[in-house]
């Protein structure tokens, strides 16, 4: 195959090579393939140093392997550069986070299914520990993972009346795992967490407002962007090593509970999602959306 591309190459600077079915070898001339979009969008504005993360997977932001590393590493950058904060939103207009994509827990080899969990993990960790403020501008739905994301945050603003929100697990026939409640009684508390998880219930961004789920609501996502920049410039005189010791230790227990339990986590992952009726009712759900 190399000496055939090196042999067509001198033929055509665009020329693609590609083997049909047939094996045939057939030339197409055109221009090189415009790279992919990428799946989590940065842009840092230079004169606050705040970023804005936008996830960038159509059309629902489902959250893959890709993705998830994406954001970890992006997290990662954002650390390494001392960053004064970070706002994640979404590039559609209605849907901030489908949540997990069930297509990485649908049929899944296992190998794969372990490094899709194991890169939620360490994404999540890296996001919930993280040493600046952070602040999800939530501009559409949020079952779920995408839930999941916005609690991680340390402020949520939401774009309403008309979205929704929740950790809906329950009403799939999973169970949403230790750090997804620890995450959500963070916010809630005991009582409405137990109320809200074992119901799976999703709330309108209004009703999401009055619980405490997200702190404010507004009618598009440019206020949510400047809402959330208003909520980060107020750390601008406090100390960054003072922040960044007082959150971890406030989500010591979340943190130690992800440091101390990555294996049984995963364990526990596996052993829940491969059993066959479990298989089954994600297949299921799968049909339902695609049916709509
Ligand atoms: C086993 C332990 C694991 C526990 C943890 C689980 C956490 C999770 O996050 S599980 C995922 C739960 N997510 C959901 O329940 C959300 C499902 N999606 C929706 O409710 C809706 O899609 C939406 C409200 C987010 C958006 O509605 P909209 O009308 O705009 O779009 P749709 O037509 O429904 O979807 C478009 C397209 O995307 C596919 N899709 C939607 N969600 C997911 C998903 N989470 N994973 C994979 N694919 C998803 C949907 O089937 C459509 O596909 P087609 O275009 O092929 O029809």
């Amino acid at each position: 195959m190399a000496v055939v591309f090196r042999t067509c190459k001198s033929l055509s600077k665009n020329a693609i090579f590609t083997r049909g079915i047939s094996s045939s070898l057939r030339l197409h001339s055109q221009k090189p393939p415009t790279p992919p979009e990428p799946l989590v969008n940065v842009d840092v504005d230079d004169k606050s140093g705040v970023a804005v993360v936008t996830l960038n997977r159509p059309p629902v932001n489902s959250l893959n392997t890709p993705l998830l590393s994406e954001l970890k590493n992006i997290i990662k950058g954002l650390e390494d550069n001392k960053s004064r904060g970070m706002i994640l939103t979404s590039s559609s207009e209605t849907v901030f986070s489908a949540g997990l994509d069930l297509m990485e827990m649908y049929n899944a080899p296992k190998d794969k299914l372990s490094a899709f969990w194991t890169t939620l993990q360490s994404t999540w960790l890296a996001l919930y520990r993280s040493s600046f403020p952070t602040v999800a501008a939530i501009n559409g739905h949020a079952p779920a993972g995408g839930c999941l994301l916005s609690l991680s945050c340390e402020y949520r603003v939401m774009v309403g009346p008309k979205f929704s929100i929740g950790l809906n697990e329950t009403q799939l026939g999973i169970v949403a795992p230790p750090w997804f409640v620890i995450c959500m009684r963070d916010v809630l508390g005991h009582r409405q967490t137990e109320m809200a998880l074992t119901s799976g219930r999703m709330f309108s961004a209004p009703e999401a407002l009055k619980l405490g789920l997200i702190d404010a609501m507004v009618t598009n996502k440019a206020e949510a962007i400047t809402e959330a920049q208003k909520f980060i410039a107020q750390f601008a005189k406090i100390p960054p090593l003072a922040r960044k010791l007082t959150k971890e230790s406030v989500r010591q227990e979340g943190i130690k509970y992800m440091e101390d339990n990555m294996i049984d986590d995963l364990q526990m992952f596996m052993d829940l999602v491969t059993q066959e009726k479990i298989q089954k009712g994600i297949g299921l759900y799968l049909a339902s959306l695609k049916k709509k």
